[in-house]
């Protein structure tokens, strides 16, 4: 936690969802799985799939659609809005919550904690999810993948999501589990955790420069006084 000086509270935690708090793989998976079949094309396995993950959902359709060549604008819109519509249908279906994630929540509000939820998932799909997964109600704000113009790993969500909390980015934490986390939290400023069991686009998570990581996150409890 070298990002901090010894003893200074943290007042807030901003999460990363997909891979951080939640195993949503196995809807994603199937979303593109049903896409790639629509559109007449050969399927990606689910280990394919994980690492396509952590850019939003833009970067995920458009490396579905790569091993063809650069996919044409029609081509993408087509297989978008396919993606969305499958999303739609299964997103939260085979999703689980990671062990140790409510035990946190429930721990950090306890203490007075502010959170957020800070993802690239798209907004149409990540307030349906924490509310089925039953976990909304942790969150004092949500910033997802086209809240703003910019994207993990620009700062700006993390930066926006301290404003809506009402804190200074110096009294936050972020917790991830890819390089798109951790090169957000360096460059607003902010000391990230990254969790070991996520997606990291296919990067050993430990070859990622952060403050720590976590095997589940109640082990970032004793690092939140
Ligand atoms: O939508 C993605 O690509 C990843 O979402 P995340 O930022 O919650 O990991
Ligand atoms: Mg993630």
């Amino acid at each position: 936690m070298t990002a901090h000086a010894p003893g200074r509270p943290v007042r807030a935690v901003l999460f990363d969802l997909d891979g951080t708090l939640l195993d949503s793989i196995p809807d994603l998976s199937e979303a593109c799985h049903r896409m790639m079949v629509e559109l007449g094309r050969a399927p990606h396995s689910i280990d394919t799939i994980r690492t396509f993950v952590g850019k939003g959902m833009l970067n995920l359709v458009r490396r579905c659609l790569a091993e063809h060549g650069t996919a044409s604008d029609a081509e993408m819109a087509e297989a978008v809005a396919a993606f969305q519509r499958h999303y739609t249908e299964v997103n939260g279906l085979a999703t689980t919550i990671y062990e140790g994630v409510v035990p946190a929540l429930a721990a950090l509000q306890a203490q007075g904690v502010a959170m957020a939820c800070v993802t690239n998932k798209p907004a149409a799909f990540t307030g349906p999810l924490l509310e089925r997964m039953g976990i909304a109600g942790y969150f004092g704000a949500t910033v997802s993948g086209d809240t703003l113009p910019e994207k993990k790993p620009h700062p700006a969500p993390l930066i926006h999501a301290c404003e809506l909390l009402g804190v200074t980015v110096a009294e936050s934490l972020m917790i991830g589990d890819s390089a798109n986390d951790a090169e957000a939290a360096r460059a607003a400023g902010m000391p990230v955790l990254l969790v070991t069991y996520g997606y990291s686009e296919g990067m050993p998570v430990d070859s990622i420069e952060c403050d720590g990581l976590l095997s589940s996150l109640v082990d970032a409890l004793p690092r939140i006084r």
